[in-house]
């Protein structure tokens, strides 16, 4: 059969476009978060549900969990702030949504069934916000106003905090009947190294606000609008996506494996690595770069 011309031309610009969109990684669709990409290398994952002061309701501990699997993959990001729409950062789980576990409870009598459902809920939502902490990517906590419950869990699994000087954190678990079961207790008194002032505000469930999360090390920085928090912590999210993707998520990854284990372990586990890594064509280009004073050297996506 014959083909014309134009039909083969129509053809080949459609199988070039199909090969730069499978080059491309393309964003998913998300119903709570919202997700852009302001710098280059930097992504900004929005908590965004701001009608319901971004309470986490099931699809948004899902979509946490998907997003972040999903940026660890991606090559096009190499930092990521995690920041909220409106007026709330987060009002911590969705205790409507929650009511709803109680129904499918009710559903039946015996403690084995009931613990098994209750058991993957609580699994699920662990797994969703740990996968910030798995995604090898440095991730950006920038919060304002109310951080509360299971915001408090959520944030403490980045890598560093910042925040406005209006906000506020509560440990509200204690308050609503329950001890957090998410990541606060296992990963907060490690952040601030103090089990004593940890303990008072898991016990005591009090509000304690920005002055005293920067004291205490929870934040690293206070800032006084949201405008400029968001300006400085994508800038230090940009000074991070410039440097070598090797070096970056390497760096995170024996960070969190040496808080977990002893110092012995975690000298074995860098060396165990980096006898690999070094031999990256990135530690020559670094090299190379701090030998010849290139502020800005380009390295390949990774
Ligand atoms: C496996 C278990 C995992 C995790 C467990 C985590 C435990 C926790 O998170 S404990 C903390 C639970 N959260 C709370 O107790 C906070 C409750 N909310 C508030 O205190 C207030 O809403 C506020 C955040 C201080 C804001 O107050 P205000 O400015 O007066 O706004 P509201 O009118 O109260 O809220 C606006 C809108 O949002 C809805 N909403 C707020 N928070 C939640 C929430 N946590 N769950 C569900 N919905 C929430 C509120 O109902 C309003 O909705 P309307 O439709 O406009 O009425």
């Amino acid at each position: 059969m014959f083909l014309g011309n134009s039909v083969i031309h129509k053809g080949l610009l459609c199988v070039r476009n199909l090969s730069i969109a499978s080059k491309m990684h393309s964003i998913a669709q998300y119903q709570t978060l919202k997700i852009d990409s302001p710098k280059e290398f930097v992504f900004n994952v929005q908590l965004n549900r701001p009608d319901k002061a971004n309470a986490m309701n099931t699809p948004m501990w899902l979509e946490i969990g998907k997003c972040f699997n999903e940026l660890h993959e991606n090559p096009d990001c190499r930092a990521i702030v995690l920041s909220a729409e409106g007026k709330y950062f987060t009002s911590g789980i969705d205790l409507f949504d929650i009511m709803t576990l109680g129904e499918e409870l009710a559903n039946h009598d015996d403690i084995a069934r009931k613990i098994k459902v209750l058991r993957k809920f609580i699994k699920t939502y662990q797994d969703c916000i740990t996968a910030i902490e798995k995604c090898d990517k440095p991730v950006l906590a920038a919060i304002h106003n109310a951080c509360i419950g299971g915001g408090v869990d959520l944030v403490s699994t980045t890598d560093m905090r910042y925040c406005t000087k209006d906000a506020w954190f509560q440990l509200k678990e204690t308050e609503i009947g329950m001890a957090a079961d998410v990541g606060t207790l296992q990963r907060m008194q490690k952040i601030i190294g103090s089990t004593s002032t940890f303990n008072e505000l898991a016990f005591t469930a009090r509000k304690f606000n920005s002055s005293e999360a920067k004291n205490i090390g929870f934040v690293s920085q206070v800032y006084d609008t949201k405008e400029s928090l968001l300006e400085n912590v994508m800038n230090i999210a940009s000074d991070i996506a410039n440097k070598s993707p090797v070096g970056i998520q390497m760096t995170k990854r024996s960070v969190i494996y040496s808080r977990d284990h002893t110092v012995q372990e975690g000298l074995d586990h860098i060396a165990d690595w980096n006898q690999i890594l070094l031999q990256s064509e990135d530690f020559i280009k670094a090299a190379m770069a701090a030998a010849t004073k290139d502020k800005k050297p380009t390295f390949s996506k990774l």
